[in-house]
């Protein structure tokens, strides 16, 4: 009865949706003060979404709540408050019962995949088992041949026995997206993928994480400080004090550089410098 009930709130959203935010709010700070003096809304009513097949940038100023948006969005944090649809699929929030840690954990596996900057590579694992370790925590069957396939869509068919301390910054981050893709998510969140990398390495990359979107119909939520790898992005959605603060589609650098510095103008005593990163 109650799998109905879900099936039935689940069938409301609409397809071809890949991400939805409904009212998202989470506050960080001591909740059992009475003043909420300390209290910080990271993220304060933030409604948003995403098509599948989209590539969306998140920026804004330090602070804005851009990691909180992507935590609570890939499911690695709970929201206070609001909804995250991932598919149609309620993830997290929502009036039933809310899914426990590891149906969480299980939902994240096979929905959701990640890019970080710093690549999160197992160094002792070789390239291709790194690829495919998602597939094998979910429990699920690993071919030799689906590591070669996907590592040779990134360019790296040749590195398959290499261990990560053999590549190249570069190379690392597109064996961090080879597995993101392994597992077929709806949604791959990348946070800061070229942050660490030279600006050839990062423009392969973000061409590759443009390919994806592109070439494959996945979708990708990328947050960055940078307007360059920003402007690889369909659109960019820009945070400001914990609330989306506008969108651009088919954004240039020159113009988002332009409306970070407008938004650091709405902000008391933040600079666009501090804004950009740069
Ligand atoms: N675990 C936490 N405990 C307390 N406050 C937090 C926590 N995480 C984030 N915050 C606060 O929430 C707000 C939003 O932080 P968040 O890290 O999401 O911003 P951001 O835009 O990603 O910043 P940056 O660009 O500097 O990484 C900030 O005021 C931050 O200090």
């Amino acid at each position: 009865m109650r799998k109905n009930h879900r099936h039935a709130r689940t069938s409301e959203y609409g397809r071809g949706e890949a991400l939805r935010l409904v009212r998202v709010t989470k506050t960080y700070g001591d909740t059992g003060t009475a003043e909420g003096g300390a209290l910080v809304k990271a993220l304060d009513d933030v409604t948003l979404s995403l098509p599948t097949g989209s590539f969306t940038a998140v920026m804004g100023p330090s602070g804005s709540g851009k990691s909180t948006l992507l935590h609570c969005a890939a499911g690695l944090d709970r929201p206070d408050s609001g909804l995250v649809v991932v598919d149609g699929e309620e993830m997290t929030g929502g009036p039933g019962p809310a899914r426990g840690e590891a149906a969480l954990t299980k939902f994240r596996r096979t929905r959701i995949g990640f890019v970080f900057q710093q690549y999160n590579l197992l160094p002792t694992l070789t390239v291709a088992q790194n690829t495919v370790l998602p597939l094998r925590l979910a429990g699920r069957r690993v071919h030799r041949a689906r590591a070669e396939q996907i590592l040779t869509g990134v360019g790296l068919g040749d590195r398959l026995g290499h261990t990560p301390d053999q590549l190249s910054g570069g190379q690392r981050q597109r064996v961090a997206i080879a597995r993101a893709l392994v597992t077929e998510p709806s949604v791959i969140f990348a946070d800061e993928p070229t942050g660490a990398l030279d600006t050839r390495s990062a423009r392969d990359v973000l061409r590759l994480l443009q390919e994806t979107v592109r070439l494959h119909g996945r979708t990708v939520v990328m947050v960055t400080h940078d307007p360059v790898a920003a402007s690889y992005a369909d659109t960019v959605q820009f945070l400001a004090d914990g609330r989306l603060a506008g969108q651009m589609r088919a954004p240039t650098v020159d113009q988002i550089a332009e409306r970070l510095a407008h938004l650091g103008d709405d902000l008391d005593g933040t600079s666009a410098t501090t804004m950009t990163g740069v």
